[in-house]
């Protein structure tokens, strides 16, 4: 098996050290990959590269328009290969072809996306209050970007990362997940082949205790942007300090789904199995938290129930599969374990939690869909992420307790309110503490609005004009036109 590399300044190189990690497909445990292992060393050598292209490279004054068209291109290249890439995510991370199609195109919108908006902005006249003056705001590429992403959605959040650090004229070293690092690599093929210049975009393989330190605590580096674990989130805030670098953090969600008895009945509870056992659970925003009103609780959990019977688990590649298997025996484990302490905090399992037994599906990481009533709020299993297929279901009886509840949470990434009174929504959405709320919708993301957590699930926004934001300074100009001296000294 050819080994894949890391990407610096330009050139496809070993690791100094030369080791290797073997990259392994959920389905079955077999070896797909064999990549080079980096540590602190190759991610020094990509920071070097980084800040001299910064520093003494045309990148950051290449103009936006022609920034973009580079950008641009590489969303082409993208929907050229997407069936190539699709693929990759699927043996990567287990998910459903069908899933990975999607998230190419996602990814390839958010190039665009952003491709387009790079030369929309230049900047703003101030009214000064001075006679005589100029003052006006433009903005800057911040600098030398690490960029540090997880393994769920390996090229989907590498897009959003890389796409608005590029059309606004930083440089970057990015380090993907090591265990699900295929699809980066390839869009690093891409973006060489459209055109974006050596040093530009490096990237690194290997461990987050090494790559992902690196790039956290180097003082040449001057943003970090991760998208992972709460956990992981603080070590980077800290090694952070060490030069204030700029921070944007994209960590978990413990999501509220809040259904009320007046919802469409059929659609809420469709669209809540979609809600957490999409991709397994293994979603930051997945509504893993079910809060139903009381007079619709039983009906709701049993019409539940029933759909979670028929759902198809197998292959990412067999076309009848619905949903695939947890990403490693390390997640799998995280997962079991979570269940059983919501068995020993008193929920009651109302289907799943368990393996499956089918033979063919031993070898892969495979967890069943699991409901859990008779939840409450003070649950561990209620208040941590599981990021597994696991579903808790909570009652409540007025519109105060459901938003009570719903807020009731270290996290503030998403949440989603089911309701045909349309005041009612809109009182609820506007007392839920978190980034996206959604109205008879749920999980539904696209590059024009921003992405971001209140309270521990993150710091800063992606997509949209906020994410383009991230990757600014801003610089107030203030020109004199009638320089006098002042006389005071
Ligand atoms: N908010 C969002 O948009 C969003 C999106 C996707 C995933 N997530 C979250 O990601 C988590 C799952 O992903 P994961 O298990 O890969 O998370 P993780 O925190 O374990 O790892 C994420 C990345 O951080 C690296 N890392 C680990 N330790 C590090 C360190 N000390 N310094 C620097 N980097 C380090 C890892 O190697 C990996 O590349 C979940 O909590 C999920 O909610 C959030
Ligand atoms: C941000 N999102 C929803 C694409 C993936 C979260 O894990």
């Amino acid at each position: 098996m050819t080994i894949k590399k890391n990407y610096i300044d330009g050139k496809w190189v070993d690791s100094l050290s030369n080791k290797t990690r073997e990259i392994i497909n959920p389905f079955n445990q077999e070896v797909i990959a064999v990549v080079t292992e980096g540590d602190e060393v190759d991610a020094k050598n990509a920071i070097v590269a980084a800040r001299s292209a910064f520093d003494h490279g045309t990148w950051p004054t290449t103009t936006a328009t022609e920034r973009g068209a580079i950008v641009r291109k590489i969303a082409e290249l993208i929907e050229r290969d997407k069936e190539e890439l699709a693929e990759l995510e699927s043996l990567d991370t287990g998910k459903t072809v069908e899933e990975s199609r999607g998230d190419m195109e996602d990814i390839a919108g958010v190039f665009r996306y952003y491709a387009e908006i790079a030369d929309k902005d230049g900047g703003e006249i101030i009214d000064s209050p001075i006679p005589n003056s100029i003052s006006k705001v433009v903005k800057e590429p911040v600098g030398v970007c690490g960029q540090i992403t997880p393994w769920n959605y390996p090229l989907l959040q590498a897009s959003w990362k890389l796409a608005p650090a590029l059309v606004t004229g930083n440089t970057l070293i990015m380090k993907p997940s090591e265990i699900t690092p295929l699809t980066s690599i390839k869009v690093f093929e891409l973006m060489d082949e459209a055109g974006v210049p050596a040093g530009v975009a490096n990237l690194v393989l290997g461990a987050g205790n090494t790559v992902g330190a690196e790039l956290s605590i180097n003082t040449d580096v001057d943003l970090i942007s991760f998208t992972g674990g709460i956990e992981t989130g603080k070590k980077i805030m800290q090694a952070a300090s060490a030069n204030v670098k700029k921070i944007a953090l994209e960590l978990g969600g413990k999501n509220p789904n809040v259904v009320f008895a007046d919802a469409d009945f059929a659609t809420a509870v469709d669209q809540a199995l979609n809600a957490v056992f999409f991709h397994a659970g293994q979603i930051c925003s997945a509504g893993t938290r079910l809060i139903v009103e009381e007079s619709i609780h039983d009906k709701f959990v049993n019409a539940l129930v029933e759909r979670v019977k028929k759902i198809k688990i197998g292959s990412g590649f067999d076309e009848a599969t619905q949903m695939g298997p947890l990403i490693s025996q390390d997640h799998l484990n995280k997962v079991i374990r979570y269940v059983e302490t919501g068995i020993q905090e008193g929920a009651t399992v109302a289907v799943g939690a368990k393996r499956p037994e089918d033979p063919e599906l031993q070898n892969g990481f495979f967890y069943l869909p699991t409901v859990l009533i008779n939840c409450t709020t003070d649950m561990k299993v209620v208040q941590n992420e599981g990021f597994g297929p696991v579903i808790t279901v909570e009652k409540f009886s007025t519109e105060e307790e459901a938003v009570k509840l719903a807020n009731d949470s270290i996290y503030g990434l998403s949440g989603g309110v089911w309701t045909r009174d349309i005041a009612k929504a809109e009182r609820c959405v506007a007392k839920m503490r978190m980034g996206t709320v959604w109205i008879n919708e749920y999980n539904l993301y696209f590059p024009h609005a921003p992405w971001g957590g209140f309270k521990q699930s993150g710091v800063g926004r992606e997509l949209g004009k906020l994410g383009l934001e991230e990757y600014q300074e801003t610089k107030h100009i203030y020109h004199n036109l009638n320089p006098v001296p002042i006389n005071w000294f």
